[in-house]
C-alpha cells in the first residue's frame, strides 16, 4: 500500500476525459489536474499554416468572437474527433499542462472513448495520444468509466444500467461482471439541446443567439420536466429583423418544449436498453434504478422525466460531470481492473 501510494506520486500516468464539450485530466496520486472547455483557438498567417493562439476556458471565451485571422475550433464532433491535428495539439497542452510542463518520462494514458465510435476512430484518438507524447494508450469506454466513477459494483454479477449524457453523445450501457452487456450510443447531448434552443429564439423571436447564450439559456432555466413554478430569464441577441442588439424574457415553459426532441431522443436510448437487457439483469435494475452521469444530467428534472417514463428509482452521481474522469483514474491504481476494461484490440 505505502509502495502503490509512493509508486503514485512518481508516475505521471495519466487518465483523460478527452469529451466533446470539456476535456478532464487526472494524474495517478493527484487526482483531478484539469478540466477545461475542449476548444481551440486558432491564428491563420497568410501562407494558410495554422498557429495555436489559446486552449482552453480563453480559447471558448472567443467562440463566436473572433476576428478572421482567428478561428475558435471545438475539434471533438457528436463524441468523435472532427479535426485530428487540433485535437493533438489539444492533447499536448493538457498532457504538458498536468505535468506543469516538466518533461517526464512519456507518461501511460488511458483515455476514454464514446461506446459507439468505430475502430478508424479509435485508433484517431490513440494515435492523437501517442504523438501528443503517450507512451503507452489504453482506451476504456466512456459508460464503463462512469460506471467506475459512480459507484457502481461492475465487477459483481448483477446488472447495472448507467446513462452518462455528455456533450456531443448520450451513451446508455447495462453492466454487469466487468462488461457491458449492452450498450447504446446517440449523437444527442447537451449540444443539441443547445442548438434546439438557437432554433426556438429564431423562429419565435426573430431573435439569433450564438451557442454560448444558448448553453447559458439550457444551464439556468432549461428543464425537461415541468418545474413547480415557470423560471424567466433575459437573453440578448440580435434581431434578424432590424439587424440590431436587443433584450427579451424567456420562459422555462417554453424553453422545455424547445428541448423536447433531443430529451425524447435520449429517453427512448433508455427506454431500447431496458427492452435489450437480458430478464435477470433487468430484475437487478428495478432494485437499483437508473444512474445518471455527464453534464446533461445535470439539465433539472432530467431524472423526474426518466423515472415518469420507465418507472425506475433515477440517481445522479455525486460529481457527474467528473464520473468519467474519475473512473478512468481510478483503473490507473488498479492495473488488474485497467486491463479488465480496456479496450485491447490493438
Ligand atoms: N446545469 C446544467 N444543465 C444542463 N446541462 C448542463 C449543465 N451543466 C453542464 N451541462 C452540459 O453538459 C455538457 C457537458 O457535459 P460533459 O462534460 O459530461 O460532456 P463531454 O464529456 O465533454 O461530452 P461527450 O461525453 O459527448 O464527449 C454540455 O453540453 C453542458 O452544456
Amino acid at each position: 500500500m505505502v509502495v502503490n501510494k509512493l509508486l503514485g506520486l512518481f508516475s505521471n500516468d495519466l487518465a483523460i476525459d478527452l469529451g466533446t464539450a470539456n476535456t478532464l485530466v487526472y494524474a495517478k496520486g493527484k487526482g483531478i489536474v484539469c478540466s477545461e472547455p475542449s476548444v481551440v483557438a486558432v491564428q491563420k498567417d497568410a501562407r494558410g499554416g495554422k498557429r495555436v493562439k489559446a486552449v482552453g476556458r480563453v480559447a471558448k471565451e472567443m467562440l463566436g468572437r473572433t476576428p478572421g485571422s482567428i478561428v475558435a475550433i471545438r475539434p471533438m464532433k457528436d463524441g468523435v474527433i472532427a479535426d485530428f491535428e487540433i485535437t493533438e495539439a489539444m492533447l499536448r497542452y493538457f498532457i504538458a499542462r498536468a505535468h506543469n510542463r516538466r518533461k517526464l518520462m512519456r507518461p501511460r494514458i488511458v483515455i476514454c472513448v464514446p461506446s459507439g465510435i468505430t475502430e478508424v476512430e479509435k485508433r484517431a484518438v490513440r494515435e492523437s495520444a501517442e504523438q501528443a507524447g503517450a507512451r503507452e494508450v489504453f482506451l476504456i469506454e466512456e459508460p464503463m468509466a462512469a460506471a467506475i466513477g459512480a459507484g457502481l459494483p461492475i465487477a459483481e454479477p448483477s446488472g447495472n444500467l448507467i446513462v452518462d449524457v455528455g456533450g456531443g453523445t448520450t451513451e446508455v450501457a447495462v453492466i454487469s461482471l466487468s462488461g457491458i452487456v449492452y450498450s447504446e450510443s446517440v449523437r444527442v447531448g447537451g449540444d443539441k439541446m443547445d442548438e434546439a434552443i438557437v432554433q426556438h429564439m429564431k423562429r419565435k423571436y426573430n431573435l439569433l443567439v450564438g451557442e454560448r447564450t444558448a448553453e447559458m439559456i439550457k444551464c439556468t432555466i432549461g428543464t425537461a420536466y415541468p418545474t413547480d413554478e415557470a423560471m424567466t430569464m433575459e437573453v440578448k441577441g440580435r434581431d434578424l429583423v432590424a439587424g440590431l442588439p436587443k433584450t427579451l424574457e424567456v420562459n422555462s415553459d417554453e424553453i422545455r418544449d424547445a428541448l423536447q426532441e433531443p430529451v425524447n431522443v435520449i429517453v427512448e436510448a433508455v427506454r431500447t436498453a431496458l427492452e435489450r437487457t437480458p430478464p435477470e439483469l433487468s430484475a437487478d435494475i428495478v432494485d437499483k434504478g437508473i444512474v445518471l452521469a455527464g453534464g446533461g444530467a445535470l439539465l433539472k428534472n432530467l431524472d423526474i422525466l426518466l423515472r415518469e417514463e420507465t418507472g425506475l428509482p433515477v440517481l445522479i452521481a455525486d460529481d457527474p460531470m467528473s464520473a468519467v474522469v474519475l473512473g478512468s483514474g481510478a483503473t490507473l491504481d488498479e492495473i488488474e481492473l485497467l486491463r479488465e476494461v480496456a479496450d485491447n484490440k490493438y
